[in-house]
């Protein structure tokens, strides 16, 4: 599968390789011409990619060759230091600044604000990617590549959603504190609450279109250095309800734009300082093992690979009790779990 791998890279041909949260296979989808095909209401077969902007469209990689392995991870010890820049400090400040001004106006309830990291490399894709597998086995790990949307990779600890049988399961993960070991998260009301406003937006979009729902407690996990707050979300698909209508009731959550959807996306984008594109997107495996079972992630913990620069991409959610200088340590944290494979 690696080998097939490194011919796609230099062939130009799509592919996505990944591995699901705490398992060993990996999975490959390979495309064998470079055309760029687009999944128009989730019922094609195939791996999805698909951009934060719900009005664009989603890319799909053909299955033409599926391939399956399995990794035995090592675990490498971490002996490198990572060393954190502060360019970009101000500006991201300012506009977090400008996101708590906005929340205080009563236009917004919360908001996701992000930047973007650009680091020189000198590993291959694949060797990002293994590092990556062995790094963060908890994670949806995933390499994909398009010549005509380029080369991406990422370990999220976010479910989007996933179905089977008309049975969906999905997450409301917020709020972040670093990794400290042997001690438990000390969760203050600003991330409970922050927690709770996702919880409580998923369990309003679906409730019209399920059965049963059912949302969990708030636990802490651990994703990397970080721990997020997570509740469970399980339910059971009205009959006839399609897959599309269940993306569309969810992408983009509050976890990754805010609340109201509409206005946290007008704030984005007139405010960050660059294009997301397929950061807080989704992405992941459409209808593979069979019709109606999907299995997709937020984009998130992810970077662009150039031949010599990565572009990181981080965020955090904005609420009023939101501390600006918080907020730019939370995105220095997280730009760790993709430093942390360079
Ligand atoms: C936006 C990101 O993460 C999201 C935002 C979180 C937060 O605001 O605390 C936590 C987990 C994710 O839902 C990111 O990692 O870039």
């Amino acid at each position: 599968m690696w080998d097939r791998a490194e011919a796609s890279l230099e062939e130009g041909l799509p592919f996505a390789l990944y591995r699901k949260p705490d398992e060993i296979e990996i999975h490959g989808v390979f495309q064998s011409n470079n055309t760029l095909h687009h999944s128009k209401d989730f019922t094609e077969k195939g791996f999805v990619f698909a951009p934060f902007n719900s009005e664009s469209n989603a890319v799909l990689i053909q299955p033409d060759n599926v391939l399956e392995g399995s990794f035995r991870t090592e675990n490498e010890p971490s002996t490198k230091t990572i060393s954190l820049d502060e360019s970009g400090k101000g500006a991201h400040i300012d506009l977090v600044r400008n996101g708590i001004k906005e929340i205080e106006k009563g236009r917004l309830q919360k908001v996701v604000l992000s930047r973007k990291i650009e680091v020189p490399i000198s590993k291959s894709p694949l060797e990002i990617f293994e590092t990556l597998l062995n790094t963060y086995p908890n994670a949806f790990g995933y390499l994909f590549y398009h010549p005509e949307v380029g080369t991406w990779c990422g370990a999220t600890p976010e479910t989007l959603v996933k179905i089977k049988d008309k049975k969906l399961q999905t997450m409301s993960l917020a709020a972040t504190l670093p990794y400290v070991d042997n001690k438990k998260p000390d969760w203050g009301d600003k991330e409970i609450e922050e927690q709770q406003m996702v919880s409580e937006y998923i369990g309003d979009k679906l409730a019209h279109t399920m059965e049963r729902l059912e949302i969990d407690e708030a636990e802490s996990v651990r994703a990397g250095n970080l721990w997020h707050l997570r509740s469970e979300v399980s339910g059971t698909m009205l009959p006839n309800l399609k897959v599309k209508e269940v993306i569309k009731a969810l992408h983009p959550t509050p976890a990754v734009c805010g609340i109201p959807t509409k206005e946290a996306q007008q704030f984005i984008q007139a405010n960050e300082n660059y294009q997301r594109t397929f950061y807080t997107g989704f992405l992941g495996e459409l209808n593979l093992r069979a019709q109606g079972e999907l299995s997709l992630f937020v984009n998130l913990r992810c970077m662009q690979l150039e031949t010599d620069i990565a572009s990181i991409f981080v965020g955090g959610g904005i609420t009023e009790a939101s501390d600006p200088e918080s907020e730019w340590i939370e995105t220095q944290n997280k730009s760790k779990t993709m430093l942390g494979v360079l």
